[in-house]
């Protein structure tokens, strides 16, 4: 100490000293609240996990999460967790993951009137100031916006946009013949859906495709959708934190932000142009919500962004993981073939209609999103607080379930890491099917779901009724090596469609 005037003052030194030990003392007591007292203390999960907010003076807020997050592993390591700690597993400080079947119906099950709600998280928030469907976390504000787009995906309207699916899937098929040179070439499916699914979205949304089916390439636009939708996800540790300010752009893919915003533009662009042709008639998305004025225009514009995601990579992974599981398995491809090839004498008569009653068909759709769900992440939600599986989750907490252990458990599944279709038909092997949630359930359970399935119904049984199907590179555990980059980023699947000789 230094005495002036008789007054005791504080070198430097010892001013920074004391100033480093407070620090200290205070996360230290951080740390020992987040391991001992705070309310989830009791839940195992890695430490690390448990305490990372409390590295406060790093500004490391959240870093183990991050890191899974952005190597594209969480929704596996999740499930490693799960097989280690059981179905309750700490796995950030405020935030649970949960296991069962249960779990999932107690957070996303429809609740009684007048019961609070869990609410979706800032994991759903993005840098657009106006919030759209799949983000959007005030309940008033969803709900609007959800009666507005449902009538675009009714029954009436699914009619009429069949015509829209089929346009594109003939082009398709023709492209699966010209392309892969009937055969000699191979063509990589875990891209190639995409020509077919972006162009069905955006003709729905725009009134115009991709143009991927028509050329037989992936347009730059969906390039850029897809290396920025993890971006996007991101966008709320950045508020958070300037930390990730600094730290994301080196986990993120190359220029992740830049495409973000390339999109944005694109849709806004593309949007405007629809809105200028006003209500056509079509059974589109636009016509729909025009009718409906419940949206202002910026609002419009900012749902068509969202939709293009959601409906296009999710229904394009699902058919890839379908063409995965049914080349590794001969035996019920050979069924599948059976089924429709003996269903229909020219492939003009696979419609919406003919193809619901196929029994098989419809085990092989479910049983692929089963084994491999289009929507990885674990969808976070806020308790309000209540219970969630026998445990009174305080208000404010977190909560999640994994997406990957569910649906293959062995509680809930005969056989659960295994592709069986025929457990879709009837009683099949009395499975807990509720524990197959790959459209998510109440509120905000998936508006395109019948939509997939026609989709996904359409497109396979063509695909078998015409072509035998080959896997040109061999390649097992294709799923363990996909990563998560909020929706799946798939390792390449290269199949060769040789036209049916006997056709
Ligand atoms: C196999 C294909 C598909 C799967 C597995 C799937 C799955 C899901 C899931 C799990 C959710 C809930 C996400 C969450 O809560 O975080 C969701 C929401 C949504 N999906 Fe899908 N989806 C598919 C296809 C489609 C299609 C074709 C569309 C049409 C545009 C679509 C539109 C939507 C919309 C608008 C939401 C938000 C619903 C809301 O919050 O009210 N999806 N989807």
């Amino acid at each position: 100490m230094l005495q002036i005037a008789g007054v005791h003052v504080a070198t430097p030194v010892a001013a920074a000293l004391a100033a480093a030990l407070s620090i200290a003392i205070y996360h230290i007591a951080q740390v020992v609240y987040l391991l001992f007292f705070h309310p989830l203390a009791k839940y195992p999960g890695p430490k690390f996990a448990a305490i990372s907010d409390s590295i406060e003076a790093l500004i490391v807020k959240q870093l183990w999460w991050v890191w899974e997050l952005s190597s594209g592993r969480l929704p596996f390591t999740i499930v490693d967790l799960h097989k280690k700690h059981g179905d309750v597993v700490r796995i950030r400080p405020n935030e649970l993951s949960f296991a069962t079947a249960e779990a999932f119906q107690d957070i996303h099950g429809h609740v009684s009137q007048g019961k609070p709600r869990f609410l979706k998280t800032e994991f759903y928030d993005n840098d657009d100031p106006t919030p759209r469907i799949t983000g959007a976390r005030d309940p008033e504000v969803h709900s609007r916006q959800r009666k507005s787009l449902s009538h675009a995906f009714s029954a009436k309207s699914l009619r009429e946009q069949e015509e829209i699916v089929q346009k594109y899937i003939n082009g398709f098929l023709q492209q699966l013949a010209k392309l892969g040179k009937n055969g000699q070439k191979a063509l990589n499916m875990a891209e190639t859906f995409n020509w077919l699914t972006f162009d069905v979205i955006g003709d729905l949304s725009f009134g115009e495709p991709f143009g991927g089916v028509e050329k037989g390439e992936t347009h730059i636009w969906i390039k850029v959708i897809l290396d920025s939708v993890l971006n996007a996800q991101t966008i709320f540790l950045r508020r958070k934190s300037s930390f990730y300010n600094f730290i994301l752009p080196f986990l993120l893919p190359e220029g992740a932000n830049k495409k973000l915003k390339i999109h944005r533009t694109f849709s806004r662009e593309k949007s405007q142009k629809r809105i200028q042709l006003g209500d056509t008639g079509r059974a589109d998305f636009f016509s729909h919500m025009l009718q409906r004025a419940t949206m202002s225009e910026a609002e419009m514009m900012s749902q068509t962004a969202s939709l293009i995601i959601a409906g296009s990579e999710t229904t394009a992974t699902s058919l890839s993981g379908t063409t995965f599981f049914l080349l590794k398995n001969p035996d019920c491809m050979a069924k599948l073939q059976s089924e429709v090839r003996g269903a229909f004498t020219c492939v003009d008569e696979i419609t919406g209609d003919s193809t619901a009653g196929l029994p098989y068909l419809h085990g092989v759709i479910e049983e692929s999103l089963r084994l491999f769900p289009p929507v990885p992440f674990s969808m976070p939600r806020y308790s309000p607080g209540a219970m969630v599986d026998g445990y009174y989750m305080p208000k404010g907490t977190e909560v999640s379930v994994s997406a990957l252990n569910m649906p293959r458990d062995e509680r809930y599944w005969h056989d659960g890491d295994s592709f069986r279709p025929e457990r879709w038909i009837g009683e099949g092997f009395n499975d807990h099917k509720k524990a197959s949630q790959p459209f998510s359930a109440g509120a905000r359970a998936c508006l395109g779901i019948n939509l997939a399935y026609l989709e996904m119904r359409l497109v396979l049984a063509k695909m078998v009724w015409l072509y035998d199907w080959e896997l040109a590179v061999p390649r097992d555990g294709w799923v363990r090596d996909c990563k998560m980059s909020i929706l799946w980023k798939k390792p390449d699947l290269w199949v060769k469609y040789q036209p049916r000789a006997d056709a």
